[in-house]
């Protein structure tokens, strides 16, 4: 099924989330009842202070943590009731892009961006990385459009965070996936490269019309590139809007209280003083 073919025909939304909660062991509970539906292709950023609760979220809709309780429906079908042959190829249809990237490291960009076909090849031809001309084709197109052309034979630990990244995209993209789930992808790098990161997936969701949720904790690129903004507090979403709704009375919802309207404090922009490791690296160059 395509991403848009759920919802644009009428029938079930392409994301709907209904009283997802989720107690870990430790007896924490992290999600308290989480309602989201997504009817049609779009950005959607999930911001709250750290202990919110907003990679639970994400990570419940994959169950890479399995939830407690509630209902994950993709294009109509129910997530949380999968065996796990079911849940296998569930995955396969969500695209996960990780903070730390996760690539292999001693293969190459164009095998790690191929991996995400593995499970649609044989066994046998996935391990030895043989795939249709038509993957490669797409791989190589994806590769491209991500920024990367030319990379296909560079080891991956041999490339910046930024480029990791990309490949990550890639990665993810060659799933052709009905739903992006991206769990901090910018936490890792620089305020330009997270830009460009950030346009890169808006523009992604809008070419392949392909819904995204992006966990992130800078407030601005979520505003700069997100079609809606989802606040969580403490287990519960107490912002659900677009992004040009997220107002200061919101962020006070949202993250308590603060006076948004000023400029950060000089001490907040300061350079942390240099620990003793640093003042020693400092002292022998
Ligand atoms: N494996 C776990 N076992 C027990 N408690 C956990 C586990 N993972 C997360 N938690 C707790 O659940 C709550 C929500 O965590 P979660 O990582 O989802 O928050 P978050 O909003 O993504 O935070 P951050 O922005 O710091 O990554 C926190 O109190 C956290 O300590």
């Amino acid at each position: 099924m395509s991403a848009v073919s759920g919802a644009a025909a009428g029938g079930a939304p392409l994301l709907a989330v209904a009283g997802l909660a989720k107690v870990y062991p430790t007896g924490k509970k992290a999600l308290g009842g989480v309602d989201v539906v997504i009817d049609r292709p779009q950005l959607v950023a999930v911001i709250g202070s750290s202990g919110a609760g907003k990679s639970t979220f994400i990570r419940c809709i994959n169950r890479l943590v399995e939830p407690t309780a509630g209902s994950v429906r993709l294009n109509g079908e129910e997530i949380v009731a999968l065996d796990r042959k079911g849940l296998r190829a569930a995955r396969r249809r969500i695209g996960m892009i990780f903070q730390e990237y996760n690539l292999v490291e001693r293969l190459s960009v164009m095998q790690n961006v191929l991996s995400g076909r593995l499970g649609y090849t044989g066994l046998l031809a996935s391990l030895r990385y043989r795939f249709p001309p038509e993957d490669i084709q797409a791989a190589f197109a994806l590769l491209d459009r991500v920024g990367l052309d030319g990379y296909h034979n560079q080891r991956a630990d041999a490339l910046s965070g930024g480029q990791r990244q990309r490949v990550g995209i890639a990665r993810a993209l060659m799933q052709r996936p009905e739903l992006l789930l991206l769990d901090e992808p910018t936490a890792s790098l620089d305020p330009k490269t997270s830009r460009q990161i950030m346009r890169l997936v808006r523009e992604l969701v809008a070419e392949r019309q392909t819904p995204a949720i992006i966990n992130i904790h800078d407030v601005a690129l979520a505003r700069a590139h997100a079609d809606r903004i989802i606040g969580m507090k403490d287990g519960l979403i107490v912002f659900d809007a677009e992004a040009s709704a997220l107002t200061d009375a919101a962020l006070t919802r949202i993250y308590g209280e603060e006076d948004w309207s000023t400029p950060q404090d000089e001490d907040d922009e300061a350079p942390a003083a240099p620990t003793v490791a640093t003042a020693q690296v400092d002292a022998l160059s």
